[in-house]
Order: C-alpha cells, then structure tokens, then sequence
C-alpha cells in the first residue's frame, strides 16, 4: 500500500513486478503483499513533499504578482480635439464627446397655449359637499322620469339656472353641479344645451362624469327626428 501511495503523491509510477502468473495489466489495485505483507516491516512513514517535486506548481517560475510599469500597460484612448478645446465654446467636431450642455437646452422653454386657470369653490362646494349632496337624496334631476333628448330640446337647457349637457350620449342636468364644479361655472356653462363630450374629454379625461353626475341624469341622447317621422 505504503508503494502505491508513494507513487501517487509523487507521481513517479512504480514499476510493477510482473509475476509469472498475473499479468501486469491486471494490477490496477494496490498489490495484496499491502496489506500486511512483506512491506509492513519496511513501512515507508516518510512524509511526501507537497507540492510534488515534480508538479507543475513547482516547475512555474514564480506566482508573484508582476507589478506592470507605465510603459508595459496600455495606453488610454486618444482623446479628440479635447486639447484644442476653448473653455465654454462648442466645436461641432467634438459635440459628442463634449462636456457642454446640448444647444438645444438653451432655448427658452414653448409657453403652454392654454392656462387653466385655478377656481376658488365657494365655502361649502368642495368635493366632499357635492359627494354629501349626492348622497342626501335630495332631488338633482328636476324630472320625473328618464327622457329621450334630442339636440333640439337639449338646446332649449343652456342657462344657468336650467342647464343640461350631454356627455357620452348622456343627458345631465348641471345647474346644481355649477357651484362645485372645480373648473368653475363659466367652464361648466360653456357645455350647456349641447353635446360636451369632447370638451369634457379634451379637458380632462380622467375625470368620471357618469359617477360625478349620476343623480343628474335627465336622459339620453338621440339623433334629431326627422319631420316626416310620424
Ligand atoms: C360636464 C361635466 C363636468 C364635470 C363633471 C367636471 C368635473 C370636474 C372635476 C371633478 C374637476 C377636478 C379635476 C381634478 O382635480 O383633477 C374638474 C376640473 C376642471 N374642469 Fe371640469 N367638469 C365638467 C365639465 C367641464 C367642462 C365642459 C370644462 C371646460 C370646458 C371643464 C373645465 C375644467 C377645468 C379647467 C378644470 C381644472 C380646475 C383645476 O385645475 O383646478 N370642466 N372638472
């Protein structure tokens, strides 16, 4: 055993002794002279040199990290015109690698076309209130029963204490809603007794009209009869 180990860490193969009767190609296993054998009395309790003499770690020259000097790295990338640059003036051959701000940064910023203007709601018309109105039960309508509204009588709602406006194919009744309404009356009233459904969209699409003005429902929407029809 003591053999097959030597020749393991060592790496130098031990010659097998052939014998008569086994041939050397069997002798893949440690011989069973090993394992108590005539070897035990020459027992081999030397310990093997690590790395082996004859590694590979050992035939490298040094693992010694080589410290490289300037002239061994490589050099950095040129740097285009940065030398030739003037201070706080843009050369068009060198806009991409330039620190300078963009040209297009130093126009003046477009004036928005339209200012919404900002409304202050009366005490008592905030949100909330109009969400209470809603919910108190109090009539929001002024009709009794769901009509069919065509643009010719949606028209004859457009004041302000008689307003109606259809969104979405929906008719409301907005004169209550005039005074909560965030935008303010006179954007409110520019929808009376007409189809405001663009309007409303363009200004803001977001906002929910048929949760907001569900107690407001007065009808729906239809195309204008024509006069022949009985
Ligand atoms: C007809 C039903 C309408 C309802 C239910 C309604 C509802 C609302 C609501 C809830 C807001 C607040 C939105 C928010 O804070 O984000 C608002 C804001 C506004 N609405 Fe209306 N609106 C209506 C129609 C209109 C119309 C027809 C116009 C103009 C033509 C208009 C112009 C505005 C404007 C300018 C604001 C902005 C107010 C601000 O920024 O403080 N609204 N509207």
């Amino acid at each position: 055993m003591a053999s097959y180990l030597r020749s393991w860490f060592t790496g130098i193969p031990v010659a097998p002794t052939p014998t008569p009767d086994i041939p050397t190609l069997n002798r893949v296993s440690p011989p069973a002279s090993d394992d108590g054998g005539e070897d035990t009395e020459t027992e081999d309790n030397s310990v093997p040199a690590f790395p082996a003499l004859n590694s590979a770690q050992r035939a490298a020259p040094s693992n010694t990290p080589r410290i490289l000097s300037d002239s061994a790295l490589m050099p950095p990338p040129p740097v285009p015109s940065l030398a030739s640059r003037t201070p706080g003036v843009s050369t068009k051959s060198s806009a991409s690698s330039s620190l300078l701000v963009p040209t297009t940064t130093t126009k003046p910023p477009t004036k928005p076309s339209k200012k919404r203007e900002k409304v202050a709601l009366a005490p008592g018309h905030s949100p909330l209130d109009w969400a209470a109105l809603k919910s108190s039960g109090v009539d929001l309508r002024g009709v009794d029963t769901l009509m069919r509204i065509p643009p010719s009588v949606l028209k004859q709602h457009r004041s302000k204490d008689d307003a109606w406006t259809a969104i979405s194919n929906k008719v409301y009744n907005i004169t209550p809603y005039l005074p909560f309404h965030p935008g303010g009356e006179r954007e409110l009233m520019r929808v009376a007794g007409r189809d405001g459904t663009h309007l409303f969209a363009s200004t803001h699409a977001w906002v929910n009209a048929d949760f907001m003005l569900d107690t407001c429902l007065v009808g729906f929407l239809i195309p204008e009869p024509s006069p022949d029809s009985p």
